[in-house]
């Protein structure tokens, strides 16, 4: 893939011809969503996990297997595909991708994205994947919205590029991003409330009871099933996301996965001033142990993150207590 691509001057130039291979393939990405060939929402396959594979999940992951050729890449894992594949031999970097996040909205229009983390490559793809999240070399989503979006971290702060229409390429929009805390709304999928374990359940019922309850405010509730579009709004406005690990069968670690969703999220909002856990500990202090492995998932404002793993410390009698019993959390 050739023509405009990315503004490198804040990118550290070891990584440039791999954001630019990767911005050729977003915008490659962009143009094919706004075309709308509604056969791209068809439901085609199934992937290792037992996941739903929409045609534009397998059309982005191709995409961007393609457009990643010859950018220094050694392994390349998708969450479309069972194992790793090889690339360069000599490639110095291991990338992993959510190739199509949010597939449950591709027929309704709404914003939809990929995500990816790089990381150093070892000789063998486990080695590279299967390490501390901390050791990423850059994070990152493309928002594909209203407006088509970059967010990178490369562990010096946050970056925010949009596509230009008129040129093809991605500008610079903001060169550190950093998360306000204007917001009282929090996301997630309340529809799971009776499966939610009960710090969740506790914190969340605090938030609803508004004025009246322990937080002594009104909250905003909002929930779009695309995170990338979540981490966008919660990374410009502030706010809190959670999916949490649930009694469902398959969701004792929730639904996200840690290589290609939760750390590469967690280093963009951490680098732009926010917090990310698994409800309890740092994700970028996990430990990545399979390939498509899930973790629950809280990020935000570190004041509300902070807050989520405090209801995890509390004693069962505060926890399982009404909220206007919930004395440790008046506000
Ligand atoms: O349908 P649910 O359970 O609310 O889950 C929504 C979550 O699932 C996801 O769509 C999973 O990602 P994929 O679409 O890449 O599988 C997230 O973007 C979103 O946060
Ligand atoms: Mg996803
Ligand atoms: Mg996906």
């Amino acid at each position: 893939m050739t023509g405009p691509s990315i503004d490198t001057t804040h990118i550290p130039e070891g990584l440039r011809p791999l954001m630019q291979a990767i911005a050729r393939g977003g915008a490659a990405l962009s143009g094919v969503i706004r075309r709308g060939d509604r056969s791209m929402g068809a439901e085609v396959g199934t992937n290792s996990d037992g996941d739903g594979q929409k045609r534009l999940d397998l059309y982005a992951d191709a995409l961007f297997l393609d457009a990643l050729k010859g950018a220094g890449l050694r392994w390349f894992a998708s969450e479309e595909r069972d194992q790793p594949i090889a690339m360069q031999p000599g490639g110095e970097f291991a990338l992993a991708i959510d190739p199509l996040d949010g597939s449950s909205n591709i027929d309704t229009n709404v914003s939809i994205g990929t995500i990816f983390a790089i990381y150093p490559a070892a000789d063998e793809a486990g080695a590279s994947f299967l390490r501390p999240a901390r050791d990423m070399i850059a994070g990152g989503y493309i928002i594909y919205g209203p407006r088509c979006c970059l967010l990178v971290s490369f562990g010096d702060g946050t970056q925010f590029y949009t596509l230009n229409p008129d040129t093809g390429g991605f500008d610079l929009t903001d060169a550190r991003v950093e998360m306000p805390d204007c917001s009282f709304e929090f996301a997630i999928n309340a529809s799971n409330y009776r499966h939610w374990p009960r710090p969740v359940r506790a914190y969340i019922d605090d938030c609803l009871a508004g004025a009246e309850g322990p937080r002594a405010k009104n909250f905003n509730m909002r929930w779009i099933a695309s995170l990338v579009a979540e981490a966008h709004r919660i990374l410009i406005r502030g706010g809190i996301f959670l999916y949490p690990a649930d009694g469902r069968d398959g969701y004792q670690n929730g639904r996200l996965r840690m290589l290609y969703e939760c750390a590469p999220i967690a280093m963009l909002i951490e680098q732009a001033g926010g917090r990310a856990t698994d409800g309890a500990l740092p994700i970028l202090d996990g430990r990545i142990d399979s390939l498509h492995g899930r973790t629950p998932f809280v990020f935000g404002s570190a004041e509300k993150v902070d807050r989520v793993a405090a209801y995890h410390d509390l004693p069962e009698a505060e926890v399982s207590a009404l909220f206007g019993n919930r004395g440790l959390f008046r506000a």
